[in-house]
């Protein structure tokens, strides 16, 4: 067996195995293709992946109907049928339940930092006065092998409160403060595989990579440390359907049993992402009672899959991107829908990111920013949400304000925003058409943003700032399916006066000349260097593709899979 933590990789302690011969001790029917590493060593030890490769042929199964059912809703939305409440499950809706009651080192959710799971980042979010960090291996992270065990590697030493990092070129020495946030862990979605590992031929489910080696890992840590006797705490995206918050409530009851942990000691807020999940969060929650502790307004994600969802209903064209805010009726009755719902059965109720970032070289531009970012704030906390995002963290005291002066030494508005009449919202609400203008300044910011989020994806980076703008997978995935929808029922550009219907010409021009911007604005060198031009052919072929790819980031996925077939495992 491989031992544990030795030094630099490659070789053993008695030094006879070299560089690249060495592999991973692996349990019968697993294969791990990626690179090995002895720290990533630290993570794949035969037990854990013992563990995962358990999770995968236990769940693989109904993981795989619930993405059939995820297919034959999308038939249904493609031959007309709208997203609503399911009668079958009104006796839920209408039940008069509750959930388990929300852990007390996690009752203040205030202001929640966000961000990949990058060891300097996870040091500065930590220390950062947010009260929890969302630790990203989702929007914000490319799921590369390197990334992904890199981010295993930082979480397992952030638990331990081990973690520190060296800024060479600053000389800079990051450690955790005293006082560090409540660490909340998101894996991918249900549709992403992690090629590197193959369990019985197959590739992994990559959230089940995710959520099996941190749980494996930090679950005593964590609940000693940070939990005071619950968790871990994650956060599950995109989901569609509540047959797949069953699916993570077996697992965590798996899970629990394998470390023979209480029942419900496992706690996970979920994003209310997708347009279908909006007629399902009581459904959600209910599969989930025993180890909910909320639900997340994924604004985000829920306006790219409303035009997923429509991508067959020309009637419900969205307007520009930046148009669609949280005060179209549709986000707003989500959000509403959402709050009254969660304080309901009695647990959070999230907001969500605003995308503006400080702007460091413009002090007007600045004030204006983090004017937005309040006044934001102040809508969630005067709706009755209990705490927020942020993406960075010189956001954190400005919305940690909000929060404070308008809920006082509460912890959280559960049992005092009740939001009753927001019982009364309907089907109509929740879909209503958004409103606005499309333009052609539109069409050209989706195109050079979705290019350069895609160019920085492939390199390793899965959020970037862009124009002052956080943009992450989830933000790009708007650029992409609102390129694709308009070119796909050549939309008018109503909002520039001239009447210019968006056509396959149209847009190759709109490629070449935002490729040129992209390439004035970051410099030939770096154009050249980077994967420009690479992201600009796999962006154009998607949004001229006659049928819409589910996922911009499982389309372009093989692109970032390193396959070191030959070493990396082994049964020694
Ligand atoms: C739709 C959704 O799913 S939202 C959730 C997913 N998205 C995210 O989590 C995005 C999180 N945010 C980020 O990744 C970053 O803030 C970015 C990419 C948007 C901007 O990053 P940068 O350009 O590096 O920011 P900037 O240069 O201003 O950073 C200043 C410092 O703050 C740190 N920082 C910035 N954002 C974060 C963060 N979210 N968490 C921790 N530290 C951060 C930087 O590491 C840097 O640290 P240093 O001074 O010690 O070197
Ligand atoms: O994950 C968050 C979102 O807005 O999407
Ligand atoms: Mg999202």
């Amino acid at each position: 067996m491989i031992m544990e933590g030795f030094g630099t990789y490659g070789t053993t302690p008695g030094g006879r195995r070299q560089v690249g011969v060495q592999g991973y001790d692996v349990p019968e029917g697993v294969e791990i293709r990626g690179r090995y590493d002895g720290e990533f060593a630290r993570i794949l030890t035969r037990e854990a992946v013992q563990f995962v490769a358990e999770l995968q042929r236990e769940f693989r199964n109904r993981i795989r109907y619930a993405l059939e059912c995820r297919k034959e809703a999308k038939r249904r939305y493609n031959d007309g049928a709208l997203p609503g409440f399911d009668p079958a499950t009104k006796y839920i809706r209408e039940g008069d339940w509750v959930c388990a009651a929300v852990p007390p080192a996690v009752a203040d959710r205030k202001v929640e930092i966000t961000g990949p799971v990058e060891r300097k980042m996870i040091i500065n979010a930590l220390n950062s006065g947010a009260k929890v960090f969302m630790a990203d291996f989702e929007d914000a992270l490319s799921p590369s092998w390197e990334n992904l065990m890199r981010g295993q590697v930082n979480l397992k030493d952030a638990v331990n409160g081990t973690i520190s990092f060296h800024d060479k070129a600053r000389n800079r020495v990051y450690k955790l403060n005293d006082q560090t946030a409540k660490l909340f862990v998101r894996p991918r979605g249900w549709h992403l595989p992690e090629a590197h590992i193959l369990v019985d031929g197959e590739p992994l489910t990559g959230c089940l990579m995710d959520f099996g080696f941190y749980f494996f890992h930090n679950y005593e840590a964590f609940r000693r440390i940070q939990g005071g006797g619950f968790g871990p705490f994650f956060y599950l995206p995109k989901m569609e359907h509540s047959r797949e918050a069953k699916i993570w409530n077996c697992i965590f009851e798996k899970a629990e049993k394998m470390a023979g942990i209480e029942r419900g000691s496992i706690r996970a807020t979920v994003l209310i992402e997708t347009l279908p999940a909006a007629f399902q969060m009581d459904e959600i929650l209910h599969e989930l009672r025993d180890h909910s502790v909320g639900l997340n307004c994924g604004r985000w994600d829920y306006i790219f899959s409303y035009v997923k969802t429509f991508q067959a209903h020309p009637d419900r064209l969205l307007p520009d991107r930046v148009l669609v805010g949280m005060t179209q009726h549709f986000m707003k009755s989500y959000s509403d829908r959402l709050i009254w719902t969660c304080h309901r059965r009695g647990v959070h109720a999230m907001g969500g990111m605003a995308a503006q970032i400080p702007i460091k070289d413009d002090p007007a531009a600045n004030e204006a920013a983090l004017d937005l970012v309040k006044k934001d704030k102040q809508r969630e906390v005067r709706a009755g949400h209990d705490g927020t995002w942020a993406a960075h963290p010189g956001l954190i005291p400005a919305c940690l304000e909000v929060f404070n002066n308008n809920m006082g030494n509460s912890p959280n508005q559960i049992q005092t925003a009740k939001r009753e009449e927001a019982a009364n919202l309907t089907e109509e609400d929740l879909l209503q058409r958004p409103r606005g203008v499309r333009t052609m300044e539109g069409l050209r910011l989706n195109t050079r943003v979705g290019i350069q989020y895609l160019a920085a994806w492939l390199t390793g980076s899965g959020s970037v700032p862009l124009y002052n703008l956080m943009e992450d997978a989830a933000t790009a995935e708007i650029s992409r399916v609102q390129n694709w929808q308009w070119l796909r029922y050549g939309v008018e550009l109503d909002g520039d006066g001239l009447g210019v219907r968006v056509s396959k010409e149209l847009f190759f021009r709109v490629v070449e000349e935002e490729m040129a911007r992209v390439e004035r604005e970051v410099g030939k060198a770096r154009f050249n260097k980077g994967m420009f031009k690479e992201a600009g052919k796999m962006f154009t072929r998607q949004c001229t593709a006659p049928t819409l790819d589910d996922f911009l980031t499982l389309d372009v996925y093989n692109n970032i899979v390193v396959h070191y077939p030959k070493f990396a495992s082994s049964r020694l």
